[in-house]
């Protein structure tokens, strides 16, 4: 529920209007005139907003305007800002591109997956067999939104890594970011450290017509001659997730053996990063 509310005030521009607004925090009126909405949906709005300040986009402030009812007021927190359209880090593309019609229908067949299907996950299943990278290749329109939305989402992940993580990249002389997409970590990174070399190793379909900083390198699949590219450090950001145990290991490993294949790089440290997201865990 909060992910189609999440969907619904960013399709209404809500977090926008309510960035825009002198006002501020802007009352529901305001808000409500600054987007196209149905005139007789306000009260709707308002029962949008609730969810979505209680997970924690916006704050509501209820403000007595001349001794008439009480009125909801918004403004926008830290969470609430990374839906502003384009901001350079908004959640904005991800969040539509995972809730978009065909997305959605997975969901639905994922009670089928668990019972009937032999596929590895539900989205092959849904698509033929097909796994998803195969997928963005054919469909345009989804390649743009999910290579976009990791635009976005590694411009944030830069931001942080080459500012409050600059010690990781001490002694590191060159580096390849695996399934480094575009190219935007590697960039950063390059802009951050001009003395780094860097490289982008991902897909043929993904590195083509990216000429600009870097190098861009491919192959079909993640191990094959990725042990000769000679780099002192490999970066894997937003990667083992999209893998199986078996997967990450292959990948794993393939990254130790290019990072100190030789007594030559085991003299420089070789170097493996990996930037993920991990839940927290309590160990007792
Ligand atoms: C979740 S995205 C992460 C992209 C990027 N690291 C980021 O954080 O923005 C996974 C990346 O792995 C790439 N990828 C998938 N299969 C690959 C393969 N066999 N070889 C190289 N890259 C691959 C995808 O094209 C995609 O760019």
């Amino acid at each position: 529920m909060i992910s189609m509310a999440l969907k619904c005030i960013v399709d209404l521009g809500v977090p926008d209007a309510i960035s825009k607004s002198p006002e501020q925090p802007v009352s529901l009126s305001n808000l409500a005139a600054a987007i196209p909405l149905h005139p007789s949906k306000n009260d709707a709005l308002r029962r949008l907003m609730r969810p979505l300040t209680h997970a924690g986009f916006f704050t509501t402030t209820a403000v007595l305007a001349g001794g008439e009812e009480a009125e909801d007021h918004y403004s926008l927190t830290t969470a609430g800002k990374l839906l502003l359209r384009g901001d350079s880090v908004n959640t904005l593309l991800r969040d539509r591109l995972f809730l978009d019609a065909t997305t959605m229908t997975l969901w639905g067949m994922l009670s089928a997956w668990y019972l009937y299907s032999a596929d590895a996950v539900p989205f092959e299943a849904g698509h033929d067999g097909a796994s998803f990278w195969e997928c963005m290749e054919k469909d345009p329109a989804q390649k743009k939104a999910f290579y976009e939305t990791m635009v976005g989402d590694s411009k944030l992940v830069a931001g942080v890594l080459v500012s409050e993580c600059r010690e990781v990249f001490d002694g590191v002389e060159s580096l390849v970011d695996v399934g480094g997409g575009t190219g935007t970590m590697a960039v950063a990174i390059a802009r951050a450290f001009p003395k780094l070399n860097c490289t982008v190793f991902d897909l043929p379909h993904v590195v083509a017509g990216n000429r600009g900083e870097l190098y861009y390198r491919s192959y079909t699949a993640f191990c094959h001659d990725f042990l000769f590219f000679g780099d002192t450090c490999a970066l894997l950001q937003w990667i083992l997730h999209d893998w199986d145990d078996e997967g990450c290991l292959k990948i794993l490993k393939c990254c130790r053996e290019a990072v100190a294949g030789d007594e030559e790089k085991k003299k420089k440290k070789g170097k493996v990063i990996i930037v993920v997201l991990t839940p927290k865990i309590n160990l007792t």
